[in-house]
């Protein structure tokens, strides 16, 4: 007996970034399952994310910005399964959707882009450096207080223009979606994760369905990765136990390594001259406890004026 096929309907924003990792989570259905091209079909979705390029996204109300639109859309059954940065994904669903899990993880780190020279000690005091994320701008600040960091907006093409025809002399990027793009060979360098973390979810392609739809998940699961489900689970509750405003540079990463997962996070100021570090670990099994724990710690440690609640 044939089994009939499905027809799922994935939607994505519009993004080449976005389109990418819609293909990626695409094509890993298909072949998991064997079908032909026509058994998942993509829907591209604009989102308020999208229309916003002059002003930070902690400006114009932070989370769920590239998102809404797309779970909307779930909630409407419209589409099946949206597929997200994971990074760009608030710490609290709406109620009837989640997320099933996450392509394996490509490389967190964050790379530098340089008009010239190819460390960010070659940046002469006073460079221009430009980005649109508090989290990088801090760490940045921290390390090289001497730069000129501001805010750099669009997408990555836009922003790797701007390095180009010198209006800024750098840019700070995620390695994965400038792979991703097929631009890894304009990375001047990469920053180790010891001095420069990631951002919660940095790497990692998100896939979320509706809850209870159980047909839709038993095809997704066969996709997912284990070990990339639990580190996000520690990041995510550990932000979770952090965010609301959003206006505040926080930095998170979890490493699955056997039975033990390793958890760092930071929070900064603004100007980066405050830094707020702690480091756990716990067992694979206590994922969500680790990442609780974790966000409880850092809580405790941050001057309230930094983290409100
Ligand atoms: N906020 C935009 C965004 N969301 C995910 C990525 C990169 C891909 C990833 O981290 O998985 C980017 C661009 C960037 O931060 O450089």
């Amino acid at each position: 007996m044939t089994q009939s096929l499905p027809k799922l309907r994935l939607g994505t924003r519009g993004s080449p970034l976005a389109l990418w990792q819609a293909h990626a989570v695409r094509d890993a259905l298909l072949k998991a399952h064997r079908w032909p091209d026509e058994a998942v079909e993509v829907q591209v979705i604009r989102t308020t994310g999208d229309a916003i390029t002059d002003r930070a996204l902690s400006e114009a109300g932070g989370k769920g910005l590239f998102t809404k639109e797309l779970e909307e859309a779930l909630l409407d059954r419209r589409i099946d399964l949206a597929v997200h940065s994971a990074k760009d994904m608030p710490t609290r669903l709406p109620d009837g959707l989640h997320l099933v899990g996450y392509l394996p993880r490509a490389d967190v780190r964050d790379a530098l882009i340089l008009r010239e020279g190819v460390a960010l000690r070659d940046l002469k005091p006073g460079a221009k450096v430009g980005t649109a994320s508090l989290r990088r701008e801090a760490q940045l600040r921290r390390l090289r207080p001497d730069l000129d960091v501001s805010l750099l907006r669009g997408n990555v093409h836009t922003r790797l223009a701007k390095v180009e025809n010198g209006d800024f002399d750098g840019t700070l990027l995620a390695y994965a979606g400038l792979s991703r793009l097929g631009l890894a060979d304009k990375v001047s360098s990469v920053l180790e994760t010891t001095d420069f973390l990631p951002a919660v979810g940095q790497g990692a392609v998100a896939i979320e369905t509706r809850f209870g739809d159980i047909a839709v998940d038993a095809l997704v699961v066969p996709v997912v990765c284990p070990a990339t489900g639990l580190a996000l689970r520690v990041e995510r509750a550990y932000l979770g136990q952090l965010d609301g405003s959003c206006r505040t540079p926080i930095a998170g990463l979890a490493q699955v390594d056997g039975e033990e997962i390793r958890f760092r996070g930071a929070v900064l100021s603004p100007d980066g001259a405050r830094y707020y570090e702690i480091v756990r670990y716990g067992p694979r099994n206590r994922a969500l406890e680790l990442g609780i724990a974790a966000g409880q710690e850092m809580r405790a440690l941050v001057p309230p004026e930094l983290l409100p609640h």
